[in-house]
């Protein structure tokens, strides 16, 4: 009896001191959360710079292209959204959302990693709080200026759209260019992670990488980063992962029909072999260019 009491008199006394520093563990979990984002996804990651660690950062941001592609397949092609005559100010719907929000998202610290690279970079304002400056950590000064997203915002908006959403026209303008904003974003962020790539390629052989780079030769370093094998494997993972993460379930036993999916996972394994990979690359290169300045 008394052994219980001791024990629950001790039990009771740490409840009230968890109690006391629960609230300073929660301030701490969140400013760890808070920093840990603003830090460059490699050592976010698991505090190495390795191609490894890079790779494995960029098969994490495949989930996020793939989930972001079935948010957006929810809702048809929505054309009146990318009319630039349908606000009256210039803008189509998605390019004043996507305008707006980069506005305000810089403004609380966004934008200041390598791999945050803005629409439209043109008079964004400058972050509020204090943010850690990541990139002169890791990378080369100049890949800030290492931007594909105009080449992006084209095939994603002419071609891309298109072939994963059904025609037609349900007037949720504002849910989908939202929807349309997390692809783009996610997108261009798996892109402009190629910086990592680079570098990492480069500081494991600078004597391969060196002579291409002082000769300006696009092509002997668009050869020297390729790793077709790495792509085959790239491809049919996005696709597999397609293929899992939009199949409809259902807990009907009898349901002998075909599995749907929510998007056609050979549009993610097209996407990845025709932009993704080939836009990753020129980013290697263009940052590459630039790095022995
Ligand atoms: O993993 C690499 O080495 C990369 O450079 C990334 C990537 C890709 O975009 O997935 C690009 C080029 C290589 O040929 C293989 C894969």
């Amino acid at each position: 009896m008394k052994k219980i009491s001791k024990s629950f008199l001790a039990a009771a006394m740490l409840e009230t001191k968890l109690k006391a520093f629960l609230p300073l563990l929660i301030q701490h979990l969140f400013l760890y959360h808070y920093l840990s984002s603003l830090l460059p996804i490699s050592m976010a990651c698991n505090n190495k710079f390795t191609l490894d660690s890079v790779r494995d950062a960029l098969i994490r941001e495949e989930d996020s292209i793939v989930f972001s592609l079935i948010e957006r397949a929810r809702f048809p092609y929505n054309a009146p959204a990318y009319d630039p005559s349908f606000l009256g100010n210039g803008f189509s719907i998605a390019e004043f959302y996507v305008r707006g929000t980069e506005s305000l998202q810089a403004k609380i610290g966004r934008y200041q990693k390598p791999e945050d690279v803005p629409f439209f970079p043109k008079d964004l304002p400058s972050p509020l709080p204090p943010t850690k400056d990541s990139q002169k950590v890791l990378l080369h000064p100049a890949s800030a200026s290492v931007t594909v997203n105009e080449a992006i915002w084209k095939f994603y908006f002419t071609e891309l759209l298109p072939l994963f959403t059904t025609k037609g026209n349900d007037g949720n303008y504002a849910s989908t260019v939202a929807s349309d904003f997390v692809c783009l974003q996610a997108i261009s962020r798996r892109i402009h992670s190629g910086k990592y790539v680079a570098e990492v390629k480069f500081t494991d052989a600078p004597q391969d990488y060196s002579p291409a780079i002082s000769s300006k030769d696009r092509d002997k370093l668009m050869d020297l980063l390729t790793f077709v094998a790495v792509e085959e494997a790239v491809k049919k993972r996005v696709e597999k992962k397609a293929r899992l993460f939009s199949q409809n379930v259902t807990l009907d036993e009898n349901d002998s029909g075909k599995t749907q999916y929510k998007i056609n996972p050979l549009v993610v394994s097209h996407l990845y072999d025709k932009w993704v990979m080939p836009l990753t690359k020129v980013v290697e290169v263009e940052y590459l260019l630039l790095r022995l300045s």
